[in-house]
């Protein structure tokens, strides 16, 4: 069963999806060894991601290892229409469209649990969310859940401080083949990409403020300064804050860096990272975009309120025009950038092979073993499994320990 917008858009959608699976290696060594060994046979998978090509190629992963698979999307703008038709022809029970209203989002996240799943994968826990304040009636029969990314994580691990949370969850991102790949890299680019993409617009010469200096503040400032911008990284957690110093960014308050900003993106997971006065500070023509969670990192209303006018002035750009006569531009509504811009692809699928490979062995650790409520880490044997995998793709040998060496690192006497 599925519902989509526009089925002649399958063909497209399935050459997408053979696409990104010539650069999935990773996942796709795992789909064929899930299709000998059936490990989901009889059980149901409910997901809630972003629903372009790469995550239906997990989906159908998932499938060859005999799961039933219900998807639906974990943002109202993230979906791609060609994707999910093809997704439907290949058999995936799929959900979503792109451009949703919150009723229409929440109505599809609601039609992936009427499959009545056994494992859920959320990308940011509002499927888990669902679970737990309105179909209370199958929590029962969850045996776990995989979390996607940082802010559904800690979502959830408050969730369990409360005692609020009733099943298993596998913090995925917090493998290192995940957030130190994907959140870093992946965001880095995949942003740049987006944006550039949106606005036609050079980076180069321009002062670009990222907000954040996390994993994925991290990737987003690398790739600025590389594309030749002058980079303000502004934090609240002082290490963090002194390790983008010495990375060789400027840092300063936000109040500051709004002043001197061409460009500000945000990725700190955080709520109001720009709102209230900072937007009278802002210069003339200056572009905002949000690469962390959900559309409150940039408080829209305190935007509009300062304005008297606000027009669409080319695909995901909003314009709002001051009371004091400036321009601002908002991409794609202040949601994720990356996914949620008209031209957002989301990241590189070799980098979400690796992201979905944690994703499909996190699933089936789920299956194999009984885990106690809560959040855990992905076992670090699946992260040396899928980092030795990767290389492996990627035609890369490194060497291994002798003996000789690992009774050295074992050895506490030896001296100078
Ligand atoms: N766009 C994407 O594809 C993508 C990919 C991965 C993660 N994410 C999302 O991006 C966000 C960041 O993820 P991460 O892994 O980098 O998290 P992280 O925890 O590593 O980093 C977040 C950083 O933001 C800082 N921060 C918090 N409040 C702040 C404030 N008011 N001002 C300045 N800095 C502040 C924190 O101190 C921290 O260093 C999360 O919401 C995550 O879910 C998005
Ligand atoms: N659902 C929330 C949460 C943030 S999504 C952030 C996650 O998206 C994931 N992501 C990034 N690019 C892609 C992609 O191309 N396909 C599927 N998932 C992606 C990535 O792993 C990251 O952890 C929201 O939309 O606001």
């Amino acid at each position: 069963m599925s519902k989509v917008k526009d089925m002649s858009l399958a063909p497209e959608g399935v050459r997408k999806i053979e696409w990104v699976q010539k650069h999935m290696p990773v996942l796709e060594h795992i789909k064929e060894e899930y299709l000998e060994t059936q490990p989901f046979k009889g059980i149901t998978i409910g997901s809630c991601l972003h629903l372009e090509p790469k995550t239906i190629n997990l989906g159908l992963t998932l499938m060859a290892g005999g799961a039933e698979v219900a998807m639906t999307g974990c943002n109202p703008l993230s979906t791609h229409d060609d994707a999910v038709a093809g997704a439907a022809d290949l058999g995936l029970n799929v959900y979503g469209w792109r451009e949703q209203d919150d009723e229409e989002y929440y109505q599809t996240i609601n039609m992936v649990l009427d499959h009545k799943p056994d494992i859920i994968i959320d990308d940011g826990a509002d499927m888990i969310m669902v679970l737990h304040n309105e179909r209370t009636e199958l929590l029962s029969h969850i045996k776990g859940a995989c979390e996607e990314t940082t802010t559904g994580v800690h979502r959830l691990q408050a969730m369990h401080a409360d005692g609020a949370l009733k099943f298993p969850v596998i913090a995925v991102n917090d493998a290192y083949t995940k957030y130190l790949f994907d959140n870093r890299y992946g965001t880095g680019q995949s942003s740049f990409d987006a944006i550039m993409g949106t606005t036609n617009m050079v980076i180069a010469g321009k002062t670009v403020v990222v907000c954040g200096y996390g994993w994925c503040g991290r990737g987003l400032a690398l790739r600025a300064a590389g594309l030749g911008a002058d980079v303000i990284v502004t934090e609240v957690d002082p290490i963090r804050a002194l390790e983008a110093r010495m990375d060789g960014y400027r840092v300063m308050t936000i109040r500051e860096a709004v002043k001197q900003a061409d460009l500000i993106i945000t990725v700190t997971g955080n709520a109001d990272i720009i709102c209230g006065d900072d937007f009278k500070y802002m210069k003339d023509g200056c572009m905002l975009a949000n690469s962390g969670h959900f559309n409150v990192e940039i408080n829209r209303p305190d935007l509009e309120a300062i304005s008297t006018e606000v027009k669409e002035v080319r695909e995901s750009i909003e314009e709002f025009t001051t009371k004091d006569g400036r321009k601002l531009y908002l991409l794609a509504d202040g949601r994720l950038v990356n996914l949620s811009a008209a031209r957002g692809q989301g990241h590189p699928a070799e980098i979400m092979d690796m992201s979905f490979a944690v994703q499909a062995l996190s699933a089936k650790h789920i299956l194999e073993n009984d885990l106690p409520v809560g959040v855990t880490k992905a076992p670090d044997e699946i992260d040396y499994n899928v980092a030795t995998m990767k290389l492996k793709a990627m035609g890369i040998e490194i060497d291994s320990l002798t003996d000789k060496q690992k009774a050295y690192m074992a050895n506490w006497q030896e001296g100078t």
